[in-house]
């Protein structure tokens, strides 16, 4: 079991809708977090639970990057809206910088989306399995 984190800026909310729903089946049986809103919107839609965290400008992206800080997050999918300003742009960056820190695979966009989402499902992210396994304290 793998944990994974949803994100969507508002004009990106409706495609990671569409595309947990286009995977819900390979999202089933992982543990799965969000920002606040874009939790709301995919559990209204599909039939998987989600721990919510707060919304993203009030301080969901830093209780994920949190969990990334600590390697205990697996696969992020972050779909930014790339034309339009944010107020918690910092909030946004701290996530991706510790992303990168951690060598964690995130998805900013929907076509590198598809490509870890099919990679998680053939397997290919089972050294992450490992990962928890030796770091003591992680959670399953
Ligand atoms: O702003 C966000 C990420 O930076 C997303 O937050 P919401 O899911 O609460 O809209």
């Amino acid at each position: 079991m793998l944990n994974i984190a949803f994100i969507a800026h508002d004009r990106k909310k409706e495609e990671i809708v569409n595309f947990v729903i286009a995977y819900e089946h390979v999202f089933h049986g992982h543990k799965l977090y969000s920002t606040g809103t874009t939790g709301l919107r995919i559990m209204e839609q599909t039939q998987l639970d989600i721990h919510r965290f707060m919304s993203g400008p009030l301080g969901g992206d830093q209780q994920i990057g949190a969990l990334v800080a600590k390697n205990e997050m697996d696969l992020i999918i972050f779909l930014r809206d790339p034309l339009m300003a944010q107020p918690h742009e910092p909030d946004i960056i701290a996530l991706l910088r510790l992303c990168d820190v951690q060598g964690i695979p995130v998805a900013t966009n929907i076509a590198t989306a598809e490509i870890l989402v099919k990679a998680l499902d053939r397997g290919d992210f089972m050294w992450r399995e490992l990962v928890h396994k030796y770091k003591p304290g992680v959670e399953e």
